[in-house]
């Protein structure tokens, strides 16, 4: 994987706010595969790159998802900015040359999740949420517990999300929801 292709085509693509945002997540992506047990050169290429699509506007992500024959689905369709995720793992394999399946599925998930989703997936998704960068109330607590338990900073980071989608009355991805039931199971907490 070439890392300073990866930089410098990045750089060129990115607002400089969005590039920090992705270095910070790269570091973070690292720290967490330290603590995790996860694979660190793919933790920091995948959160170097999960947000290479994510400065295409709406009408960019759908032009680009439908050339490179994405699925769209409805709420996809009136909330584009969430195709970000998948059009950026195409992308990063486009455009960016990388061929490691892991990777790209966990620039993918970095928005949404999946049921069944694995160490790099959680450790991507939870880095962009936590990088050093990000301010909003309970990060500090995310953060704590993002190092201590993947599961569960992932499942607080979903709720987090999800109310956040109902207090701005628009619609919630599915996606995010059956992520957040598999982790209740998973932790044991649904009844
Ligand atoms: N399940 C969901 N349903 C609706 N909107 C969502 C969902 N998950 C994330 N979003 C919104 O999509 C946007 C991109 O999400 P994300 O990639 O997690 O954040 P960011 O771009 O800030 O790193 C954010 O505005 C977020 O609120």
């Amino acid at each position: 994987m070439d890392v300073k292709f990866y930089l410098e085509r990045l750089q060129a693509i990115l607002s400089n706010k969005r590039f920090e945002h992705c270095l910070n997540t790269s570091n973070t992506a690292v720290k967490l595969a330290e603590r995790h047990g996860g694979d660190l050169e793919k933790a920091g290429v995948a959160g170097l790159l999960h947000d290479c699509a994510r400065d295409l506007g709406a009408n960019e992500l759908l032009a680009m998802a439908e050339i490179y024959g994405l699925a769209i689905d409805a709420i996809e369709r009136e909330m584009p900015v969430l195709l970000h995720a998948r059009l950026g793992a195409t992308l990063a394999q486009q455009q960016f040359g990388v061929d490691d399946d892991q990777v790209l599925k966990a620039i993918a998930l970095h928005t949404l999740g999946e049921p069944e989703m694995g160490v790099l997936d959680k450790i991507v998704y939870l880095a962009d949420k936590i990088e050093p960068g990000r301010r909003f109330p309970g990060v500090e607590l995310l953060r704590k517990t993002a190092f201590e338990n993947l599961d569960r900073a992932v499942l607080e980071s979903l709720n987090m999300t999800i109310k956040l989608s109902i207090q701005s009355g628009g619609p919630i991805h599915p996606g995010a929801v059956a992520t957040r039931n598999w982790l209740l199971q998973e932790l044991g907490g649904a009844s």
